[in-house]
């Protein structure tokens, strides 16, 4: 499907965006908190070029791929466990303290959300980044009063690549497979998308655990929002 196709004949559809990756480079809070968490615990740092690539899966898994050193940490014996409780505590608290100091909104994303807004296109934040740091990140880079609705990591039972994420913003929203589109940076959120059914937009300038985008099957890979209006 072409871009044209899925964001000029349909609207007003619904859009539901991702967040980090794709609206806000967050990674350098993300590898801040991580880093310090990490010397809290007497480990060397990761660095953000590491960090950014473990980004998408949620913060519980940053937190383990963190401790691991490595992407796909192994399931974890009851000390792995007890160190990884106190990791994530002390995470979120660093992250509270860092979320948005060096993060920014990418290139394309303001002119788009506004044009979108004056369209009267209900827009939903979907993105496995914990529920309780998303409203002050976005209010912080004045891009909150775009969004009807925040749905986090673990405001549902499920987060990306589950599409229960997704139907239940396009729910929300009043939106319908036909209507509604996803925009997102990884394999989460084209995985997301194609398992509820919607069209999906790749952007390429987001971490996608350090790989391409180009392969997934997006039904559109852009290197800018801008490119939808
Ligand atoms: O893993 C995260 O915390 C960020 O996730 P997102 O890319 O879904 O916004
Ligand atoms: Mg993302």
């Amino acid at each position: 499907m072409s871009l044209a196709g899925l964001f000029n004949q349909r609207w007003p559809g619904v859009a539901l965006f991702d967040l980090d990756g794709t609206l806000v480079d967050s990674a350098p809070d993300l590898a801040a908190a991580v880093d310090c968490t990490l010397e809290q615990l007497g480990r060397k740092p990761a660095g953000l070029e590491q960090v950014r690539e473990w980004v998408g899966h949620g913060s519980p898994v940053l937190m383990r791929r963190a401790l691991a050193g490595k992407a796909d940490w192994e399931p974890a014996s009851a000390a792995d466990d007890a160190l990884f409780d106190d990791a994530l505590t002390l995470f979120y608290n660093n992250y509270r303290q860092l979320n948005g100091k060096h993060a920014v909104v990418y290139p394309g994303v303001k002119a788009c959300l506004e044009s979108l807004s004056k369209r009267g296109c209900p827009m939903a934040v979907v993105t496995n980044k914990p529920e309780q740091f998303v409203s002050p990140l976005l209010k912080q880079l004045e891009l909150d009063h775009h969004f009807k609705l925040v749905v986090g990591g673990d405001s549902l039972d499920t987060r990306k690549p589950d599409p229960g994420p997704l139907l239940h913003a396009m729910k929300a929203l009043n939106g319908s497979r036909g209507t509604t589109v996803m925009v997102g940076d990884s394999a989460a959120d084209v995985s997301a998308a194609q398992a509820a059914g919607i069209p999906c937009v790749a952007v390429t300038y987001g971490y996608n655990f350090g790989r391409s985008i180009q392969a997934l099957g997006a039904d559109a890979v852009v290197d800018s929002l801008s490119e939808l209006l």
